[in-house]
């Protein structure tokens, strides 16, 4: 049995219809050591048998047996095996990729063996050298002669040490010099024992040969042997053939992205502005939700929901926010006061409430005079101070105990005494305000205290004492002592949703009795608002995505158009489909990978010059980029350039690789 045999090996293209036979049924025998030319007129179908050797083409009849095995046409993955494994494939027009270098066009073929990454460089130095090429491994292919290519096209077919080589038309674009030194590697190639098949027009390269088949019509009409078969070399190379790793479809995808930097790198600009403002608007997001937080959080204990006695009907109240519940019972408190405050029995009912550790019942008064020595001050609040406010609202002074207030900064104590606004802290003032009697009828009351502390409130202008003090004046004042609102502590913060919702849920007499807001829930609220407007600005501008997963699209279309070629020649060598798939998707992520880095550095740059000048007005980080967005920003540049190279890579890997070859 020979080592490679054609039995009746018919194959016919179509135009249309219309069938036009080329091969009409070939049988030869083929042995290792044998160099052969096969001669033919133009168009006698040489180049088709070549490839149906060289397992390129899938489409005829017949049977090719190679060391006794046939080669299963319909297993593509087989194909790729056997043309990594054993074909080397020789062309006229060198076939070169011509953005890699001499050495890296060799290299290729030696990603697809089980050597080492010194191992397969050191073999195809080796191999440079042997053909001559020692000194040009760093030159592109644009960069060498006719003859220097050929050379590099024959390193690459030996590298990975197949058994067969085949050669169509070696020597047809070569002068008479070149042709005869190509034609002696070959024969130094068949004297090492591998079966070398060369397509040709030239007697004269014939001649080298050992075997002259001669084809004409579709058939084999002469089979002519010269010389005896080179003897057989015990010796084998080990190399061995390995479909094309991960890391090494991604070095080639990096090479070529290298190789068209400036172009890309007007792809990832794009890329990367659109993903640098989605970060920039979610930054941003961040940045005023962490200052409402802090802002409010200033203010007010979270832990601390304020309670206030509800006025509006169940029917009424359904569906309605707290807020408004509030206003409600604050518009009644100046008609029907009794209505709208809460007794030591519904005190008791709030106590009992889930959650609620504590309770710090108060008042609230509103048009206050505070006297001064001589100095008459309005203001719009007076109210009992609790746990709820937070003590860093406190800039001078303590909290009020028995027998104390404490004062507002800019609406009193800088109208006192606009440089030595601490000077008020000790001395007294007298609070003056209209309560009302159990029977709703207006009281005036009138208390003195000692100014404890001053306080910026910030939002408002505010005069607090201490609950015990108010309660004493009023009742003193023969004034309705129910209380106004109470600060209910929650002792944790994780369950303050839940016990204002508590609250608001208890019913007294089948009505609702109580309207519980937290803090929380009110920046809840503002969060998600502020949460909502970013979200919308950072889609608005995910939008230039959209355009930037064209480009890409685009753009890898180009690529697979201009890489016709090098998809051929990289298929010849063995690379399936799924490693031309492999070459688009990773120079998409790769693309997509600096864009998101590019992104970042865009994002925290522009970020930090932000805040710089931001601080100086709100004395806080604005832009705040989190982790999350960072990750967000890789996941989506990497989702869109691996969506936009889909359909590019399926396409290129699709590619008939004889059509492929032939492309110009
Ligand atoms: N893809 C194709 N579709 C249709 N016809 C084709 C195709 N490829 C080749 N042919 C035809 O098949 C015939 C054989 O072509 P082939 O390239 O095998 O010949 P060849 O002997 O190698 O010729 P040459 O010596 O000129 O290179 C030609 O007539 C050619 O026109």
């Amino acid at each position: 049995m020979a080592f490679l045999e054609l039995r009746q090996i018919k194959k016919s293209y179509f135009l249309g219809k219309q069938e036009f036979p080329v091969l009409k049924g070939i049988d030869l025998d083929f042995e290792l050591g044998e160099f052969v030319s096969v001669l033919g007129e133009s168009g006698g179908g040489k180049s088709t048998l070549m490839n149906i050797i060289g397992g390129l083409d899938r489409n005829f009849d017949g049977v090719v047996t190679i060391n006794g095995e046939k080669l299963d046409h319909k297993k593509e993955r087989k194909l790729d095996e056997y043309r990594r494994g054993t074909i080397g494939y020789i062309y006229q027009s060198y076939n070169l990729i011509s953005h890699l270098t001499v050495l890296d066009n060799v290299l290729i073929s030696l990603d697809m063996t089980t050597m080492t990454h010194r191992e397969r460089e050191a073999r195809a130095k080796a191999l440079l050298a042997k053909v001559g090429l020692a000194d040009q491994i760093k030159k592109h292919p644009n960069q060498l002669s006719g003859g220097q290519k050929q050379r590099v096209a024959i390193a690459r077919a030996l590298a990975p040490d197949p058994q067969v080589i085949i050669a169509d038309e070696p020597t047809g674009a070569l002068d008479s010099q070149n042709t005869k030194e190509v034609l002696a590697i070959l024969q130094q190639i068949a004297e090492e024992g591998k079966l070398v098949i060369a397509v040709t027009h030239s007697q004269e390269v014939a001649n080298h040969g050992t075997r002259i088949v001669h084809l004409a019509d579709g058939k084999i009409d002469n089979d002519e042997r010269i010389k005896a078969a080179y003897p057989l070399q015990s010796e084998t190379s080990g190399i061995h053939s390995k479909p094309m790793s991960f890391m090494a479809s991604f070095q080639n995808a990096w090479k070529h992205f290298a190789h068209n930097f400036w172009r890309n790198s007007l792809i990832m600009l794009g890329t990367a502005i659109g993903l640098f403002a989605v970060l920039l608007f979610s930054g941003l997001g961040n940045g005023i939700n962490a200052y409402i937080n802090k802002q409010v959080g200033d203010l007010a204990n979270p832990n601390y929901p304020t309670v206030l006695r509800n006025v509006t009907p169940n029917k009424e109240a359904k569906g309605k926010q707290g807020t408004e519940l509030m206003s409600a019972t604050m518009q009644t408190m100046a008609t029907d006061y009794k209505k709208a405050t809460i007794s030591e029995s519904l005190l008791k009912e709030i106590k009992k409430t889930k959650y609620v550790a504590a309770v710090e019942p108060g008042y609230q008064f509103s048009n206050v005079t505070l006297a001064y020595g001589d100095t008459k001050v309005t203001t719009p609040q007076y109210q009992t101070w609790t746990h709820a406010y937070s003590s860093s609202m406190i800039k001078a002074g303590h909290a009020p105990k028995a027998g104390e207030a404490v004062v507002d900064k800019k609406t009193f104590a800088q109208v006192i005494d606009k440089k030595d606004w601490r000077s008020v802290i000790g001395k007294e003032i007298t609070i003056s305000f209209v309560a009302f009697n159990q029977d709703n009828v207006p009281t005036p009351v009138t208390e003195t205290v000692k100014i404890s502390g001053v306080v910026d409130s910030q939002t408002g202008a505010m005069v607090s004492a201490n609950a015990a003090t108010m309660k004493k004046t009023l009742k003193s004042a023969g004034a309705n002592t129910d209380y106004t609102f109470v600060s209910a502590k929650v002792a944790d913060t994780e369950h303050v949703k839940a016990a204002t919702k508590a609250l608001n849920a208890v019913q007294v007499d089948g009505q609702r009795a109580f309207v519980a807001i937290s803090v929380g829930s009110i920046l809840d609220t503002i969060n998600t608002i502020v949460s909502l407007a970013t979200t919308v600005l950072a889609a608005i501008s995910g939008i230039s995505l959209v355009v930037s997963a064209l480009m890409i699209i685009v753009t890898m279309y180009m690529s697979v158009s201009e890489r016709t070629k090098e998809i051929g020649i990289l298929r010849a060598l063995g690379e399936s489909k799924r490693d031309i798939r492999r070459l688009f998707t990773s120079e998409s992520l790769i693309i997509g990978l600096i864009s998101a880095g590019l992104s970042l550095i865009m994002a925290y740059g522009f970020g930090f010059l932000l805040n710089k000048a931001l601080y100086a007005i709100a004395k806080f980080d604005m832009i705040q980029v989190t982790w999350g967005n960072v990750a967000f920003a890789i996941i989506i540049a990497l989702l869109i350039s691996f969506l936009a190279a889909l359909t590019p890579a399926r396409r290129a890997s699709r590619l008939n690789p004889i059509d492929a070859l032939a492309a110009d």
